[in-house]
C-alpha cells in the first residue's frame, strides 16, 4: 500500500452519506416549494365562452370573464394563493392618455369581481401600469419625442390603483418603474380608505428581452414596434441599483417588492432578501416560459421535473413567492 493521496478531513466527512437515503435527505433539506408560494398570472378579453391561445407560450389562454370565474374556482381549490390579472384592451379603448385605466366599468375591473364573486378567498392582484391602454404600447404618457414622462404618468397610475382597489382588488402591483409611484399610491389610496389595500411593487424590473410573448399576449408587442423601455426599466447590467429602487419602493410604502424577470436574475433576489429582508417575490416572465415549453415539447427537458426544479431555484434564491405561468400545473401536481 502506498501512502494515501487524500488530503483533508475525508474519511470522516463523507457528503454522500446524508444523501444515501430518502429520509437523510428529507431531513436536511433546506427549501420547499409549496402552493404557498404561487402566484398565477392570468390574461382575460372580452366576449362569452372564450378562450384564446398565445402562441408564443403554449398552455396559456386569453379567458372571457366567464371561463375566468371557472379557472378562478378551480384554482382555490387547488390551494392558489392568489392570480394576477392582465387585461387584453382593444384598440378602441387605447388612446394618448390611457383615460380607459380608471374607467370603473373597464375590463380589469370587471375581472376582479368575477373573481372575487366566484372565489371570494382568492387573492386578486392587479397591474398598474398604462401599457395595454396606451396606442404606442408605452407603460406612461408620452411627450412629442416619445419620451414616457414620469410625474404626469404618476397621476394617471394613482386614479388607475385607486379604481382596481375600489373594484376590489388586493393587492395592486405597479409594473411601470415611474420614480415615486409608489408613495403617490399609498397616498391615495391612504386618502380614499383604502388602507389594507397591499402595494406589491415591480421594484427591480428590467429592461429585459425576455418580455416578448407577454406583449404578444396582451396585444402590445405589434404597438411598441421598435420601440423599447430603456428609459424607465433597468439596464440587465445593474445590481446595486435594484436595491436602491427596492429601498426607495419600501420607504415609499410597499408592502412587497419584485424582481423581474425570474430566472437570470436569482442573484439580485439574494441580494434584496439577505439585504431588505422583505416580502420578496419574483416573476418568472413569459419568455422563461416559452423557452421551458419550446424543450419540453421538443422531448429536450422533462416537463414535470424541471418545472419544480426552476421554481424550488426561486426559494432558494430567497424568494418569497413566484409569479409563474406553470402555477397551474405545479399546483395540480403538488395536489397529487
Ligand atoms: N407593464 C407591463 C408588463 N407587466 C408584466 C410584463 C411582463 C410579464 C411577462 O413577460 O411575463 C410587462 C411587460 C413589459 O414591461 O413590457
Ligand atoms: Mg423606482
Amino acid at each position: 500500500m502506498g501512502k494515501s493521496l487524500h488530503r483533508g478531513p475525508f474519511p470522516s466527512t463523507r457528503m454522500r452519506r446524508m444523501r444515501a437515503s430518502e429520509f437523510s435527505r428529507r431531513l436536511m433539506r433546506e427549501n420547499t416549494l409549496t402552493v404557498d408560494d404561487l402566484i398565477y398570472p392570468m390574461f382575460v378579453h372580452e366576449g362569452s365562452n372564450s378562450r384564446e391561445a398565445v402562441g408564443s407560450m403554449p398552455g396559456i389562454e386569453r379567458l372571457s370573464l366567464d371561463l375566468l370565474a371557472e379557472e378562478a374556482k378551480l384554482l382555490a381549490k387547488l390551494g392558489v394563493p392568489a392570480i394576477a390579472l392582465f387585461p387584453v384592451v382593444g384598440d378602441a379603448r387605447k388612446s394618448l392618455l390611457a383615460e380607459e385605466a380608471y374607467n370603473p366599468d373597464n375590463l380589469c375591473h370587471r375581472a376582479i369581481k368575477t373573481i372575487k364573486d366566484a372565489a371570494p378567498e382568492m387573492g386578486v392582484i392587479t397591474d398598474v401600469a398604462l401599457d395595454p391602454y396606451t396606442t404606442h404600447g408605452q407603460d406612461g404618457i408620452i411627450d412629442d419625442s416619445g419620451y414616457v414622462l414620469n410625474d404626469l404618468t404618476v397621476e394617471t397610475l394613482s386614479r388607475q390603483a385607486l379604481a382596481q382597489a375600489q373594484a376590489g382588488a388586493d393587492v395592486v402591483a405597479p409594473s411601470d418603474m415611474m420614480d415615486g409611484r409608489i408613495g403617490a399610491v399609498r397616498e391615495i389610496l391612504e386618502d380614499n380608505g383604502q388602507p389594507n389595500t397591499r402595494i406589491l411593487a415591480y421594484s427591480a424590473k428590467y429592461a429585459s428581452s425576455y418580455y416578448g410573448p407577454f406583449r404578444d399576449a396582451v396585444g402590445s408587442a405589434g404597438n411598441l414596434g421598435k420601440g423599447n423601455k430603456h428609459s424607465y426599466q433597468m439596464d440587465p447590467a445593474n445590481s446595486d441599483e435594484a436595491l436602491h429602487e427596492c429601498a426607495l419602493d419600501l420607504e415609499e410604502g410597499a408592502d412587497m417588492i419584485m424582481v423581474k424577470p425570474g430566472m437570470p436574475y436569482l442573484d439580485i433576489i439574494r441580494r434584496v432578501k439577505d439585504e431588505l429582508a422583505v416580502p420578496t417575490y419574483a416573476y418568472q416572465v413569459s419568455g422563461e416560459y416559452a423557452m421551458h415549453c419550446a424543450a419540453f415539447q421538443n422531448g429536450w427537458l422533462d416537463r414535470e421535473s424541471v418545472m419544480l426544479e426552476s421554481l424550488l431555484a426561486f426559494k432558494r434564491a430567497g424568494a418569497d413567492g413566484i409569479l409563474t405561468y406553470f402555477a397551474k400545473d405545479v399546483a395540480l401536481l403538488l395536489n397529487q
